[in-house]
């Protein structure tokens, strides 16, 4: 069943309209050069900067959804870490709720192992414990669709595999995640991917089928060699 459907979405001189449609379940990699539209496309299908077009999830438009009942349908995590508010991590988490839930923030922060900083002021944390506070946040109203930029930037090798372990498990209940990566060794972790560049979804395909092709080498200008990949000149 499809959870996201987005019709024509644009934002003018980043993204063209933009067809798209995300099953429940299914963890989709977006990727492409810097600058070619993979937050661009997060940002309208979150619906920021009135992006045009139109967003369905399970059918609801989120444009005529009210903010509590969109927190429910989706959520947006930025590629930014900045947080300069010096509030408790675990306040921070709390935002991505209507109602306080503690037992919920403290699901979050178990799975998350965010103990020792749960209570530390947020923007005294390192960037990757950051990283873990702001997707706990994105993760704790169990919306419809996570829509995550980068998430798996600025985090040590463990919690690279953990998290993306966590997203799969997400996905496994019946989410759909949608998730901007720039590591291609992590693509096989995914259902699905889709290659932006220029502004536009130029391959929406398997990944293993989108990384062989020659449209992946000439949007990346690399080619492979040694078992990973160098510049094509
Ligand atoms: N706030 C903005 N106002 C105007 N143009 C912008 C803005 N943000 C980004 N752009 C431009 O829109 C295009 C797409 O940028 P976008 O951030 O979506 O790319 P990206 O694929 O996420 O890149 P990266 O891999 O570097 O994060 C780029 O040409 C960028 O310069």
């Amino acid at each position: 069943m499809t959870s996201l459907a987005a019709r024509q979405v644009a934002i003018p001189g980043r993204l063209e309209p933009t067809n798209l449609d995300v099953r429940a379940g299914e963890l989709v990699a977006l990727v492409g050069p810097n600058g070619g539209g993979k937050t661009s496309l997060l940002r309208a299908l979150a619906r920021i900067e009135g992006a045009a077009g139109v967003v369905a999830i399970d059918g609801e438009d989120l444009d005529q959804a009210p903010i509590a009942r969109r927190r429910r349908l989706l959520s947006f995590l930025p590629a930014s870490r900045d947080v300069t508010w010096p509030i408790a991590a675990r306040d921070v988490i709390a935002l991505g709720l209507d109602r306080r839930d503690d037992c919920r923030i403290d699901e979050l922060i178990s799975l998350l192992e965010l103990e020792r900083m749960a209570d530390r002021p947020v923007n005294r944390l390192s960037t990757g414990e950051r990283a873990r506070i702001l997707l706990a946040r994105a993760m704790v109203g169990n919306p419809q669709v996570l829509l995550l930029d980068e998430p798996l930037s600025n985090l040590d090798p463990y919690w690279v595999i953990h998290i993306i372990e966590v997203l799969e498990n997400i996905a496994r209940s019946g989410q759909s995640v949608l998730v901007a990566v720039h590591d291609l060794a992590q693509l096989s972790h995914f259902s699905r991917a889709l290659l932006i560049a220029d502004g536009k979804v130029q391959m929406d395909e398997a990944p293993a089928s989108l990384t062989a092709s020659e449209r992946f080498e000439e949007v990346f200008r690399i080619r492979p060699a040694n078992g990973g990949w160098t510049i094509k000149r």
